[in-house]
C-alpha cells in the first residue's frame, strides 16, 4: 500500500455549510511528462511538470511488473525508506512523494538541471585543485550526513553525484544502500524488522560498480561506511586524473587491481590530493581515514564544511592541467 504524503488539501463544504479539508495525493495526471533524464536498471527518470504549480521535478518510475519478475522489491522499498531517512541535507537529493498507478510506482524527486558529476568531468577532463575540493567537500559532507543517519550508499560513482542549477552537488540513487540501525530507533534491534542491517541473499549478490567497489566487499562481502570512503578516495582521483585510478579490460581485472591496490598517480597529482587518496585507498578499512581525518587533511586545510560550504559560489570549472 502506498502511503505517499499528502501533498495538498482540498476545501470541503457539507449540506450545513461546514468546512473540512480533505487530503489531496497528486497523481499522474498532475504532471506533464518531458524527456528522459537517465535510466537506471529498473527505472527510468523524466523531467516532469506539476501542472498546478508548474515547478519541475525529476520523476522517477518504476514498471511494477519488472520489478516483480527481477525480484527487486527489497531494493524498491529499501531506496524509498533510504530517501525518507535522508530528507533534510542539501547534498541528498530529496524525494518529496510517491504515488503509483496499476502499472508503475512513481518518485517526484528534485530536480537536478546540471546532470551527473561524470558529465561535466568528461567536458573539462579533470578538475583543477579548487573545484576538486569544492565537490569533494559537498560530497564528504553528504557522506558524513547518511553515515550520521545509519545509511551506506555503497555505490557511490561521479554518475551518482548529481549537480542542482547552482552546480551543487546532489548525491542519488540509493537502491543499493544498506541501512543500518536508525540510532534514533528507541526499539530493541531483535524487534525492528531486517535492521540487523542486511538480509543475506541481498550481501551475498550485491557488489557495486566495479572501478569504485571496496576490497572488503569484494573479499568479505561486507560493507560498512568505510566502503563509502573508499569510493571517496577513487572520486577525488578520478577528478584530478581524469580517470578512475583502478581500471582494467575486464571486472574482473579491475577487482584483481582493487584487492593488490594496483594503482598509480600520473605525474605531476599535486601531493596533498596524493596522500589523502593514499589514506583513503588502504586495504584495511579499520586502517582507512574517517571523514573526521578527511576534514583536517591538508588538501581541505581552510575548507569550511556543514552549512557555511552549502551557501558557497561553485568554482569556476577548470581544468586541472
Ligand atoms: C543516476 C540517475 N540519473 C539521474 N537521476 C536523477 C536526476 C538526473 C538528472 C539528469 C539531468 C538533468 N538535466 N540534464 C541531465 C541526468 C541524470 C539523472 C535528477 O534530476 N533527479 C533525480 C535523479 C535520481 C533520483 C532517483 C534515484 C532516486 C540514474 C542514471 C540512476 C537514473
Amino acid at each position: 500500500k502506498d502511503r505517499g504524503a499528502a501533498v495538498g488539501v482540498r476545501r470541503e463544504v457539507d449540506a450545513d455549510g461546514r468546512v473540512t479539508m480533505k487530503p489531496v495525493k497528486k497523481g499522474v495526471r498532475d504532471f506533464t511528462f518531458g524527456r528522459i533524464l537517465g535510466e537506471g536498471s529498473y527505472s527510468t527518470v523524466y523531467l516532469a511538470t506539476d501542472r498546478q504549480t508548474l515547478r519541475e521535478y525529476a520523476v522517477k518510475v518504476l514498471e511494477k511488473k519488472h520489478i516483480i519478475k527481477e525480484k527487486k522489491i527489497k531494493y524498491v522499498n529499501i531506496e524509498k525508506n533510504t530517501l525518507n531517512r535522508l530528507t533534510e541535507h542539501p547534498g541528498i537529493v530529496r524525494l518529496y512523494y510517491t504515488f503509483q498507478d496499476e502499472t508503475s510506482l512513481y518518485y517526484v524527486l528534485d530536480l537536478c538541471t546540471g546532470g551527473e558529476l561524470l558529465g561535466v568531468l568528461k567536458k573539462t577532463g579533470t578538475f583543477d585543485v579548487e573545484c576538486t575540493r569544492f565537490y569533494g567537500a559537498q560530497i564528504l559532507d553528504a557522506i558524513d550526513y547518511m553515515h550520521s543517519r545509519g545509511i551506506i550508499h555503497r555505490d557511490l560513482k561521479p554518475e551518482n553525484v548529481l549537480l542542482d542549477e547552482q552546480m551543487h552537488v546532489k548525491i542519488t540513487d540509493f537502491g543499493t544502500a544498506k541501512l543500518l540501525r536508525d540510532p534514533r530507533d528507541p526499539r530493541p534491534p531483535e524487534e525492528t524488522p531486517g535492521q540487523s542491517g542486511e538480509d543475506d541473499e541481498r550481501a551475498a549478490s550485491f557488489v557495486g560498480t566495479a572501478e569504485y567497489v571496496s576490497p572488503e566487499l569484494l573479499t568479505e562481502k561486507s560493507a560498512s561506511t568505510a566502503s563509502d570512503i573508499w569510493a571517496f578516495g577513487c572520486i577525488i582521483y578520478q577528478l584530478l586524473a581524469g580517470r578512475p585510478p583502478f581500471k582494467a579490460g575486464t571486472e574482473y581485472l579491475t577487482f584483481q587491481k582493487i584487492v593488490k591496490l594496483e594503482y598509480e598517480f600520473p605525474p605531476g597529482f599535486p601531493s596533498a590530493a596524493r596522500d589523502l587518496v593514499e589514506r583513503c585507498l588502504v586495504l584495511d578499512p579499520a586502517q582507512r581515514f574517517t571523514v573526521e581525518h578527511i576534514k583536517k587533511h591538508e588538501f581541505f586545510a581552510g575548507q569550511m564544511f556543514g552549512k557555511e560550504l552549502w551557501r558557497m559560489k561553485a568554482p569556476r570549472l577548470r581544468p586541472y592541467v
